[in-house]
């Protein structure tokens, strides 16, 4: 990561931002901005060869005044300390911006898992489990997935804890299959709450959903289902990629064909449906309604906000646009509804999976939908408001201002400081 903006800044940053327009003193916001707690660990793990391989692997918690730390586990080359940081900064603010009572949390392990087999990958999320046994809990802090990771990992973590600690406590881990402990409605809830979003978006802004072109970058959980969800709103999905790079269709794709193509083939590069192939960087300057990165941070820098065409971006992936390109797009008049509103919806319904877990009683998916759209919904007016009261210069702030906020008052109430 030498060119590219360190995540753990541009949260700072953003944090910063918020600041001018908060009722909260300069030591509390200092503590606002650091993790409580990171571990690192060197993780030694047998391969099928019979050889040792030993794999970096972090859990960052964050903060915990309003409740556990919570959040996912990534399997990525690419994941550092401070990626995992940022990303575990980014999970108090999200649960703070949908008002759910947690703190947040991220763990990640520098793998590329598709180097590896399905029994290496269960031993590597075995160790991990392992050796965060004893950080996690019900009450403490909870993992869900995250890229590259879903269910079949959290079934493992849980199994692993479980056997450990001699007990059956489902609600250690969210995101889980339903044989496990899973919610209805959890594989869904990401690009859900991207489609609510979007919807809400269109709808403040004036415009139609019916008809609007949209490019979504990234087309893996977050990303294939917000395209699919925002097409049955009407849009046309005219480009998606993955990291194999884009395609584009002038009179759209059937989304959910697309997603069929690609776990058939492991890409969406060579789909029949398609115009046209392009690189990443093109998809994300096309000149559409709604622009979706829904891959990894950094997809848009400084440089190539300025070619940005788009006229609204709803970040479906945490940290997507780096400050700079922020402050491009709002000077360009280009509307970010930012990602700790707009991918709020996995933690929200791992939320309701915790609470069927703690309860023994399972929700239906109607309810599950309906409980997500209530939060979002709420969430998105409260943004707004602010947006419109405070002289914020734009909705990523106004999200900082509304959650940050709530996060001092939930440490000042708790008689921690005056
Ligand atoms: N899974 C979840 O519940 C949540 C995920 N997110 C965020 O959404 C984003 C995506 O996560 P998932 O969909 O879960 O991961 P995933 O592993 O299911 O999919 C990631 C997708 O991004 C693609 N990709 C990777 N690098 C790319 C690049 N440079 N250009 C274009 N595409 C690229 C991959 O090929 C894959 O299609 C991440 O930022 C994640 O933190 C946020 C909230 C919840
Ligand atoms: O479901 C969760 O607990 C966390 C999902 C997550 O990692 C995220 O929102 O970035």
């Amino acid at each position: 990561m030498t060119n590219e903006a360190n995540p753990f800044e541009s949260l700072q940053e953003q944090i910063d931002d918020a600041a001018a327009h908060l009722d909260v003193g300069d030591d509390v916001l200092d503590r606002l901005k650091h993790p409580e707690r990171v571990l690192e660990l060197n993780l030694s793990v047998e391969q099928d060869d019979g050889s040792l391989e030993r794999f970096r692997a972090f859990r960052s918690e964050f903060n915990g005044d309003r409740g556990p730390y919570k959040g996912g586990i990534r399997y990525h080359p690419g994941v550092t300390r401070d990626e995992v940081k940022a990303l575990s900064g980014w999970m108090v603010y999200k649960c703070a911006v949908v008002d759910i009572p947690y703190g947040g949390g991220k763990g990640g392990i520098v793998v590329d898992p598709s180097d590896y087999s399905a029994a290496e990958i269960e031993r590597l999320t075995r160790s991990f489990a392992e050796e965060l046994r004893p950080f996690i809990g019900e009450d403490t802090d909870i993992p869900a997935p995250d890229v590259n990771t879903g269910q079949r990992e959290m079934n493992w973590i849980k199994d692993t804890y479980e056997t450990l600690e001699n007990t059956t406590e489902p609600g250690v881990v969210t995101g889980k299959s339903l044989e496990s402990g899973g919610s209805e409605g959890r594989v869904e809830a990401t690009g859900r709450s991207v489609m609510l979003t979007a919807r809400e978006a269109f709808e403040y802004l004036d415009k139609d959903m019916d008809g609007a072109s949209v490019a979504v970058q990234g087309y893996g959980n977050a990303g294939h289902i917000a395209a699919y969800l925002i097409e049955d709103l009407g849009a046309n999905i005219v480009a998606v990629s993955d990291s194999s790079g884009a395609i584009y269709a002038e009179d759209g794709f059937d989304a959910r064909e697309v997603k069929t193509y690609k776990n058939e083939t492991g890409s969406v590069s060579g789909y029949s449906g398609a115009d046209e192939e392009f690189s990443n960087e093109d998809l994300l300057t096309l000149d559409v309604d709604l622009l979706v990165p829904a891959a990894l941070e950094n997809a848009i820098d400084g440089d190539l906000a300025r070619d940005v065409q788009a006229d609204v971006i709803v970040e479906a992936a945490n940290g997507p646009l780096t400050p700079d390109a922020d402050d491009v797009l709002t000077d360009a008049d280009v509307h970010v509804f930012p990602d700790i509103l707009a991918n709020a919806g996995g933690v929200t319904v791992s939320y309701f999976e915790w609470v069927q877990n703690r309860q023994r009683f399972y929700w239906t998916e109607e309810k599950v939908n309906e409980e997500l759209e209530r939060h979002v919904v709420s969430a998105f007016e409260d943004l707004v408001e602010c947006y419109e009261t405070v002289d914020v210069a734009n909705l990523r702030t106004a999200a900082y201002v509304v959650a940050i906020q709530r996060v001092a008052d939930a440490f000042t109430d708790s008689g921690n400081w005056p």
